[in-house]
Formats: C-alpha cells, structure tokens, sequence
C-alpha cells in the first residue's frame, strides 16, 4: 500500500494535473443558494411578481380543494380591502394615497381569487387578468420612493461590512434600519474596542463610501451602551428652508425656551432660570436670530425684567425697547447697567441670606433678572470695567436670578475674561464658526474630537446646543423670527413688563424709594413728561426723576423716550438723563 502511495505521488509529479476548484457542496445546491440570495436581495422589487404567483397557487389550490368555497373568499377580500383602505392594516400604513393603494391591490387580489376559485385560475381570461394587473398594480409600487429608499438602504445594508473596512470601521455591524422622511437611520454595533469617537472621527470617509452629500451623515452615541450608536444619513436636509416662529411658548422663567427644532423634528427646549447662556457663532450665523427667539419668550414670561447692552448703537435689541426696562448702547451705559445687576445680586443675597431663603424664586412681584448682550467681545474691548461686573453677576447670580445672555462672535479667552466667564455658562449655542477651534471655545474643550461640528453647519440658525438634557451633537435649526413679529411681540408684551421689586429697584437708585408713589401727571402722563424734559436742567432728568414726574413705569418713559427721540423731542444729553 505504502509502495502505490510512492509511486502514485512519483506519476502525480510527472503528470500534473490542471488546478480545479471544486466547490465542497453539490453545483446544483451553490446555484439554488445563489438564486436565493438574488431573489432575497431583490425582494423588495419582486413582490408584485411574487404576490401574482402566490395568488395563481393559492387559486389552483383553492379551486381543487373547496370551489364552492368564493362568497367565503369574497366576503373575506372585501373586509381585507376594507381594514387596508381605513386602518392601514397589517402594513401600518398611515398617508392616504398608500392605504387608498392597499386596498385597491388587496380587493383587485380578492376579486381574481374568488374567480379563481369557483373557476379555476387556468379559465380565460383569468391569467391575462393576473398578468395586466401584476404590472398595472406592479409600476406604482416600483415607482415609490420610499419603496426604492428601503430597497436602496438594504443594499447598503448589505455591504456594510465591505464599506465598513474600506472606511476603517471593520468589524462592525447594522443590526437594524429605519427608512424615514428624510432619509434613513441604522443601529450600529461596534467592534469590541471601537467606540463612537472612532466613528464620528470616519463620518467624511462614511459620507464617500455611501455616495451622500458631503454633511448627510450623523453619529449619535447609544446611551445605554458605549460600543452602540446610530448613524442617520439624511437624504435631504430637513433644515433647508427656514422654520417660522410659532410665537413665544413660554410664560415663566421656570418655563423651558423653545429655539427651534432638531433633525427629527422634535423641538429644542432649553431651560434658562438659574442659567446664563452663550450663543457663539462667526457672523452672519445667526446668533441675533437666537437672541430674537429668546427675548421673544423671555418678553412673554411676567416674571422676568430684561436689560440689554448693545454696543453697535442698540441696532439689534433697540426694536424690542418696549420690553426692556433698560437699553445700554455705550461703553459707560453699559458699565453703569452691570455695575446696578452687581447692586441688584448683592441687595438679594444680602436678603436670602437674612431672611435664611437659598435661592430668589421669581415671580411677577419678585421677577428674574436677564441681562442680554449682544457682542460681548466688544463690550469686553470697549468697557473693560464692566467684565468685572459680568464676572460677578455670572458667578454669583444663579441663585438670585440674575442671568446673563451674551452672544459673541469668537470667546476668546481675553473677550471671556480668562475663560471664568464662559465657564458659568452651562447653556451653549454655538452657530457655524469659520475654524475648527473655535468649537471647542464656545463649547469645551474636546467638543470638536467629539463630534460638534459646528464648522460643517451650512446656514444661518443652524446651531448644536450644549445644555442640561443635551448633551449629544445634535444639530438644530431656530426658527426664524421675522421684523415684523419682534415688532408685534414687543408691542403685545410691552405694557405687561413686570417692574423690579422694591428691594432691586431700591439698591440700585441708592435708596430706599417708595413704589407707585403719587403722581403728578397721572391724568396726562404724555404731557407731564413733555414738560418734565422741556423744564428740565441742562444735564437732564433721570428715569427715576421721569417716573415720579409722570407716575408711569420705566417701561413706558424709555418706549416715549425713545419715540421722543426719533422725532427731535427728546435726547439723552448724557448717560440716562433726558431733556427735550
Ligand atoms: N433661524 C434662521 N433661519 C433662517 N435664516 C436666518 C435665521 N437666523 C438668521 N437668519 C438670517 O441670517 C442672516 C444673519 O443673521 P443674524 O443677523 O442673526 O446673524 P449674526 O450672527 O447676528 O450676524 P452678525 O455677527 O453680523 O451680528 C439674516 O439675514 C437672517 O435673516
């Protein structure tokens, strides 16, 4: 034996034989598991056919076994068609022309089985009829969008593991996906090792490899699980037009603010009571706009009072000057107005502290104190003084309700104070920037490595926002808030300002001031401040001087200043003191 086993390998040497593979399964086996695959892979597109050949058996079935049995095959296919037409069952279909589309197909079914039933599906001119409405039915449900967008996402599905390796990511897998309106979105598992930074750090390389739009692909970590996440890739962008405004959503400070909506639709809700914000961004992103969202539900909410510093001569907060009870658009204004806010903190812990209460709930006799700044980095540049009034209000002003919004074009740390500033801010909108790095100013550090990438944002309010119960690069579009509704919103909310309470109103004029003291001018308020300003000194009257020569509130005296002012009646001769 062991001698042919020598020679064999002697004749095998001499003669070699041509290199053939042979599959280990049978041909036939191979090519039925090939076919299977195409038919599975195509599944989506052959339905019609598949649905056409189901019948044509279960008609041949049925008309052997029980013909007798069409009015129960009828009786079935109406209710079928039925239950289709208005539920939408079993394919949980929800818009109107899909389900009109599944019970035509359904009773179309039913018709030609009930035929086929008591006549046998072979009977002229049944199969013609099958034929035509396999393909009459068939180029509608071709033609689908969300049909084919399934279809498409399989394919990718498919070869995910292919793409994955080309991209890096090997060894992780979809374990499942969603076709949505915009697009579709799949949880994916990672190799053992890998983690969702390892993904986000790829999302360009994943963009190439699917064939999107560069931008179309979003990584979200699972919370429940460090090596899960889900991936959406948005065939179209859900923030390409702007989102109107639907009005202010708010009443209290206590209420969330709404600044717009996230990719899925859902609305950004962020809290502000006992939180200062930053909104950063470069120019032209936005960040007025975001402003404009929040003081429109801010001027709602009774149980605040608005300041605001704006350096660029009041152009963008000035159109809401019915709803702030000061406007600062000077260096020394502004100074003055955070120098009163440090009064304000100081009056109200001193009484917290007296009174043993932790924290100033505000309410519309006892009212919050938002101070709004528009370019911070200019006020920073221009009135160095009032950082350290802004430093103290933002360390010290949570719990007595006195918060900062600032918006700026770039925190660095000279604009932030060093960073202690930026670092009281726990609410972070950050708008498109021109660099990279910029992420990590308004945001934090390591916010860019972890997928804030708000240099990659593409239009004015697109915004990723860093806050209590938003902790996951999300991006966001606000909602537009047009001139016209800031002019409405200011109009509507004007006379429904709450006034600062005694104790905050008292220690910023120094002294204790009695509230709604008489009048002098109450019978005409719009006369008694004309004479007031036309008999007043060379350096002007101040509000409070204005307010007890008229008796009415601060509000109004800078709304009528102000329109005062626009006509040539009035002017401010030097900081917060009028004359005509
Ligand atoms: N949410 C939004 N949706 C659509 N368009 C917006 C939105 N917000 C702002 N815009 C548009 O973008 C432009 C710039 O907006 P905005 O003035 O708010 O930017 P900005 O960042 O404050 O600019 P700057 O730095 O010059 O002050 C405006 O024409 C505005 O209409």
């Amino acid at each position: 034996m062991r001698a042919y086993g020598r020679r064999h390998r002697r004749w095998s040497r001499r003669n070699p034989q041509p290199l053939l593979f042979v599959p280990e399964e049978p041909l036939l086996i191979v090519g039925l598991a090939a076919l299977g695959r195409v038919l599975f892979r195509y599944r989506s597109e052959l339905a019609p056919i598949t649905a056409g050949v189901v019948l044509a058996v279960a008609g041949f079935a049925l008309h052997h076994s029980h013909p007798g049995a069409w009015p129960a095959v009828a009786i079935l296919a109406v209710a079928a068609a039925l239950v289709a037409g208005l539920r939408g069952f079993p394919w949980g279909i929800a818009r109107a022309e899909e389900r009109v589309f599944a019970a035509m197909t359904t009773a179309v079914a039913g018709g030609w089985l009930t035929a086929a039933t008591a006549l046998g599906p072979g009977q002229t001119p049944l199969p013609t009829i099958l034929v035509v409405s396999v393909v009459a039915l068939g180029v509608p449900w071709w033609a689908h969008r969300r049909r084919r967008a399934r279809v498409r996402v399989d394919r990718v599905i498919h070869a995910w593991p292919d793409l994955a390796e080309a991209v890096g990511l090997d060894g992780s897998r979809v374990m499942s996906a969603v076709v949505n309106t915009w697009g579709w979105r799949a949880r994916m598992k990672l190799r053992p090792g890998q983690s969702v930074t390892d993904v986000v750090a790829r999302v360009p390389d994943i963009e190439s490899a699917l064939g999107t739009r560069p931008g179309a692909v979003r990584v979200e970590q699972d919370p429940a699980h460090a090596g899960r996440c889900t991936m959406r890739v948005l065939a179209v962008d859900p923030h390409a037009g702007a989102i109107p405004w639907p009005g202010p959503a708010a009443r209290s400070l206590a209420d969330p603010i709404e600044l717009g909506v996230f990719e899925d639709a859902t609305t950004v809700r962020v809290p502000l009571l006992r939180r200062h914000a930053l909104i950063g961004g470069t120019t032209d992103s936005g960040k007025s706009g975001v402003l404009n969202v929040v003081l429109g539900n801010l001027a709602a909410c009774s149980d605040v009072v608005l300041w605001g510093i704006d350096l660029k001569g009041g152009m963008e907060l000035r159109p809401w000057a019915p709803c702030l009870a000061r406007l600062a658009t000077t260096p020394d204004e502004a100074t003055q107005l955070l120098a009163d806010a440090v009064a304000v903190l100081d009056a109200r812990a001193h009484a917290s502290s007296r009174d043993n209460t932790r924290v100033w709930e505000p309410a519309p006799d006892a009212p919050a104190l938002v101070i709004v700044i528009d370019e911070y980095a200019e006020l920073a540049d221009a009135a160095p003084a009032a950082v350290t009034y802004a430093e103290s209000v933002a360390r010290r002003g949570r719990a007595v309700a006195v918060d900062l919004l600032a918006a700026t074009q770039r925190p660095t740390q000279k604009a932030m104070g060093g960073g202690a500033l930026r670092s009281q801010m726990s609410v972070r909108v950050c708008l498109r920037v021109r660099e990279r790095r910029d992420v990590d100013l308004i945001l934090d550090k390591g916010m860019l490595a972890a997928g804030w990438h708000a240099h990659t944002l593409d239009a004015p309010g697109k915004f990723y926002v860093l806050a209590d119960g938003h902790n996951q690069p999300r991006r966001a579009r606000a909602y537009l808030v047009t001139d016209d509704h800031v002019r409405e919103t200011a109009a509507r909310y004007a006379d429904q300002r709450p006034d600062l309470d005694p104790l905050s109103q008292a220690a910023i004029d120094g002294q204790p001031r009695a509230i709604g003291s008489p009048s002098i001018g109450a019978d005409d308020p719009e006369q008694a401040l004309l004479t007031a300003l036309g008999s007043a000194p060379d350096d002007g009257l101040t509000i409070p001087e204005l307010i007890d020569a008229t008796g009415m509130r601060r509000t109004w005296i800078y709304d009528r200043l102000q329109a005062l002012a626009a006509v040539g009646r009035a002017r401010q001769v030097a900081r917060g003191r009028w004359r005509a």
